[in-house]
């Protein structure tokens, strides 16, 4: 049975006052979430260890942003794996595209971060995902099957999450239709050697159109950027319905 992993991707939002205020507002809608689903939020480094800490005991598992692939070094502003493991993480996205897009992350870089991580016992959410020119000119599973082969060099596929996140549909309100998105999520999958590796969608996922993605069958969560900060947006989405 593949797992369902709905995961908050706060990006560079909240202090860690913050983060307890969305807390309080939050986890008192988990009495209602089905035993089915992991749940996780992706924090700032700096919110990090004070989410390990409220989140002890409860259901919501902590992630991070981005991993080194060294475990120390002079490499400044980065973090390492053991760094985070000895907060209390458990899971890193990696290869996100605004990190691809903005900070230089490679195929290269990010399959040696996915392999850092799990090194370390990391549970690694690696985001692969078009750009819009690249869809209009019909090069979009192209595009994600280049991803997948140099992302995933000597990854172990057991110990992993992908998300589908078309870079259009980032941030944009603009979601990618939920038919496209199995078809392109089922596509990812026939080129696994695991095929029980969760993967999620990420891309203007909202209360509205969450029950609707999580009905298609190949979709095995999601990855919420902007309503994931939102405590009742949040908690709608981990409670999405069963569609039947
Ligand atoms: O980038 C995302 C999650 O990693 C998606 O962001 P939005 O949900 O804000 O579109």
């Amino acid at each position: 049975m593949r797992k369902v992993i709905i995961a908050g991707n706060w990006k560079m939002y909240k202090t860690q006052a913050e983060a307890l205020d969305f807390l309080r507002g939050f986890l008192d809608h988990l009495n209602e979430t089905p035993d089915d689903r992991e749940i996780v939020i992706c924090a700032p480094f700096t919110a990090l260890g004070t989410l390990s800490k409220n989140l002890h005991g409860s259901r919501v598992r902590v992630g991070a942003q981005n991993v080194h692939w060294e475990d120390a070094g002079a490499f400044t502003g980065e973090i390492s794996a053991p760094m985070l493991v000895e907060l209390g993480v458990r899971y890193v996205v990696v290869g996100h595209s605004e990190r691809r897009q903005y900070f230089g992350d490679t195929d290269v870089t990010v399959n040696l971060r996915l392999r850092a991580a799990q090194t370390h016992g990391l549970i690694p959410i690696l985001c692969v995902g078009e750009t819009k020119q690249q869809r209009d000119a019909n090069e979009t599973e192209a595009v994600i099957i280049g991803q997948l082969d140099k992302d995933l060099r000597g990854v172990d596929q057991e110990r992993l999450v992908i998300a589908y996140e078309p870079i259009w549909a980032i941030g944009t309100g603009d979601t990618c239709e939920s038919e496209e998105a199995n078809r392109i999520i089922g596509l990812i999958r026939s080129k696994l050697n695991y095929p029980d590796v969760p993967i999620q969608y990420g891309g203007s996922v909202k209360p509205g159109n969450i029950d609707e993605i999580m009905a298609q069958p190949e979709i095995d969560g999601a990855l919420v950027g902007g309503a994931s900060l939102i405590p009742n947006d949040f908690a709608r989405i981990v409670n999405y319905k069963t569609v039947v």
